[in-house]
């Protein structure tokens, strides 16, 4: 029996800003083996549930293989539409009014399909989203870690021709063994190019990658951040400087960073007055979207209504848009939280 939690219902109607989610971890099993069917190919599980039973992961990297294996049944610009279209209603369900939305070219491109097809693809579904309903998207690059420098140069000079379509640069991918450091030179160039940067760091990889991302990279957030807690020093620093952590709580769980939510550091992160957001990362592989997330957190944190609106509030701060707009998301978030409380 579940007994009914005023808090956590207002905690789930807030509007929010969605600013970790990997459009590639959104592919769900329905969706990958009807693109498989439309496309012709064999996904090497029998079914729906087969390619669920997977889902057993013990570490980033054990995810990370399953991940860029069922990213191949997307080959063509409807896939990618089809795909964005699938998590942005489900965002809105969620009452996320404004995703900035990571992609990863070199997953595509790697296999043939060209940069453009993809870029079409997620770009048309997000402007049929915003009509449908009214959600707003931004295009995130990610350059993979694992792979080179000089690979990542490559990716950003075949994005250089459409930079208008992308609104900033991240990294991810392998954490262990493949620090900021070693994409310091591209990220100075996409900042040179006018463009935020961000970075997965502190997820698997110790705190140093956190101040890496920072220092090196001039990362505008840090994704995930959430082993900054082993070095209070870093803690300080991330409050003091406002630096917004994009926070994935299932992910956290399901990668086993935690073993239990219990375990997991938003708590102290935000009571160390830092800037936390919560999000979904790879909701189709973790078990769920944004609200499954605030979900999961209240039951193991049973927050209050007044932290719920700070993290709501946070999201919008932490995001890329105009001052003008986060102001307006802002009031209506606080006018709501006013007439329920
Ligand atoms: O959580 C993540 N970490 C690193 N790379 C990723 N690519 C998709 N999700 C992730
Ligand atoms: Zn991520």
């Amino acid at each position: 029996m579940t007994t009914h939690d005023p808090v956590l219902d207002l905690a789930c109607r807030m509007p929010k800003a969605e600013l970790h989610v990997h459009i590639e971890g959104t592919l769900e099993p329905d969706l990958a083996f009807a693109l498989a069917r439309r496309n012709g190919i064999a996904l090497p599980y029998a079914d729906e549930a087969a390619l669920r039973a997977a889902y057993d992961f013990d570490s980033l990297q054990s995810f990370l293989d399953l991940y860029y294996a069922c990213a191949d049944v997307l080959r063509t610009a409807d896939d990618f539409r089809d795909l964005m279209l699938a998590y942005l209603e489900r965002a809105a369900a969620d009452n996320v009014v404004h995703a900035e939305i990571f992609f990863d070219p070199q997953t595509h491109t790697a296999r043939g399909i060209a940069y453009r097809t993809v870029l079409d693809g997620l770009e048309e579904g997000l402007r049929i989203g915003r009509q449908r309903w009214g959600i707003s998207g931004l295009l995130i690059l990610c350059f993979l870690r694992h792979l080179s420098e000089e690979e990542a140069f490559a990716t950003l000079a075949e994005a250089e021709p459409w930079l208008d379509r992308i609104h900033g640069f991240g990294l991810d991918s392998s954490e262990q063994g493949h620090p900021p450091s070693k994409f310091a030179r591209v990220f100075a160039r996409c900042r040179e190019l006018g463009k935020p940067v961000v970075a997965h760091a502190g997820e698997e990889g110790p705190p140093a990658y956190v101040v890496e991302a920072l220092d090196l990279l001039g990362s505008a957030r840090i994704d995930h951040g959430v082993r900054s807690v082993e070095d209070p020093a870093l803690v300080a620093r991330l409050a003091r400087e406002a630096i917004p952590l994009t926070v994935c709580p299932l992910s956290n769980l399901r990668l086993c960073v935690f073993g239990t939510m219990a375990e997991h550091t938003l708590p102290q992160l935000l009571a160390a007055g830092v800037r936390v957001t919560v999000n979904s990362d790879d909701p189709a592989y973790f078990g769920g979207y944004l609200n499954d997330n605030i979900r999961a957190v209240q039951a193991a944190f049973a927050f209050d209504a007044a932290t719920w609106q700070r993290i709501a509030r946070n999201s919008f701060e932490a995001s890329f848009v105009d001052a003008a707009q986060k102001a307006a998301w802002i009031a209506e978030l606080d006018r709501m939280c006013t007439v329920d409380s």
